[in-house]
């Protein structure tokens, strides 16, 4: 296995002692962009339900295993925000070859009638795989709930009222990603991700065991990101990044293509997307700009605006 450039914090400290939780935490975020947590699925740990997860990840790879044109049926037309994106859409921005990976995206189910419906699209399901609905559901919701654990130590970390972004992120437009990345069998110039950014607050990354994850750090160098068993690795996205004035950066990484040995396997990961509320306008923090570091970012946006912009540079809308 590939060594990991960061070391993971464990799920329990933030019952035992949220201070130092979110210092270890937010000292790696400041440092990487990234941070890993450690103890998933302990039992009492704030982490997931290890058969929720594996359910979860049996049903995907049911679905990815379908034929193309049954998953060609989710494929829903409103700029793969939900359902099936296929093989060779998506493209990192200003790079000229697209990735190497095909993906589900579930959003948040929303009420009749939810004023939210004007930015989030229905979610689709795919009727072949019994099972794939509520395992999927569940995952997010724990996601979700795990995420915004994880911003309230990150709250703490920056001085702020442990609660400043429960209002921020209550009904988030945030994704959770199914990804598959076959087997590479011809050589080529495609990576299975190329380098980008994320776009959103911070992502939740299931999977990375798999070797190929990389970010890039400060002297440019690519340091592989291959946690153990039970470890969720954590980044900032842009909007997190730029509502810090760069204080949490969002950090590049890439999935690069299987060593000889394991070119025949397939990569399953999950990220989770954490969205801001549509109407939030991300306006750099006050205690995140002093002389030393100017406002880098005079001019205040829409989560949405942020995010339709972004979408279309990643060739997704
Ligand atoms: O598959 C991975 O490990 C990372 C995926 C990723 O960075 C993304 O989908 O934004
Ligand atoms: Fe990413």
């Amino acid at each position: 296995m590939t060594a990991s450039a960061i070391t993971p914090v464990p799920i329990s400290l933030y019952a035992e002692d949220i201070d130092a939780f979110s210092q270890s935490l937010g000292a790696s975020f400041e440092r990487y962009g990234f941070a890993v947590l450690s103890g998933l699925f302990d039992k009492d740990g704030a982490g997931l339900d290890k058969t929720l997860v594996d359910q979860a990840l049996a049903d995907t790879k049911a679905f990815f295993a379908l034929p193309t044109d049954t998953k060609m049926q989710y494929k829903t037309g409103v700029g793969g925000q939900r359902g099936y994106t296929p093989f060779g859409i998506e493209t990192a921005k200003g790079a000229s070859h697209h990735d190497l990976k095909e993906f589900w995206h579930t959003g948040r189910d929303l009420s009749e009638g939810h004023p939210y419906r004007d930015y989030m699209p229905e979610n689709v399901w795919p009727g072949e795989v019994s099972g794939f609905r509520d395992h999927v559901s569940e995952l997010y919701t724990a996601l979700d709930f795990l995420g915004k654990r994880v911003l309230k130590a990150i709250a703490i970390y920056l001085k702020l009222d442990p609660e400043f972004f429960t209002p921020t992120v209550r009904e988030g437009n945030s994704v959770l990603r199914l990804l598959h990345y076959p087997p590479v069998t011809a050589a080529g110039e495609s990576v299975r991700a190329g380098a980008h950014g994320d776009i959103n607050v911070i992502t939740l990354l299931m999977g990375a065991e798999e070797p190929g994850l990389q970010l890039q750090d400060r002297d440019g160098t690519w340091l592989p990101i291959t946690p153990p068993e039970g470890c969720i690795v954590i980044n900032i996205g842009d909007m997190l990044s730029r509502l810090t004035n760069g204080v949490l950066p969002s950090t590049i990484h890439r999935v690069v293509n299987p060593a000889e040995g394991r070119k025949d396997f397939s990569r399953y990961s999950t990220p989770f997307f954490l969205h801001f509320e549509p109407p939030y306008v991300i306006e750099t923090l006050e205690n995140c700009i002093s002389v030393d570091r100017p406002n880098q970012f005079p001019d205040p946006i829409s989560a949405e605006d942020f995010l339709q912009q972004r979408l279309r540079e990643i060739k997704l809308t």
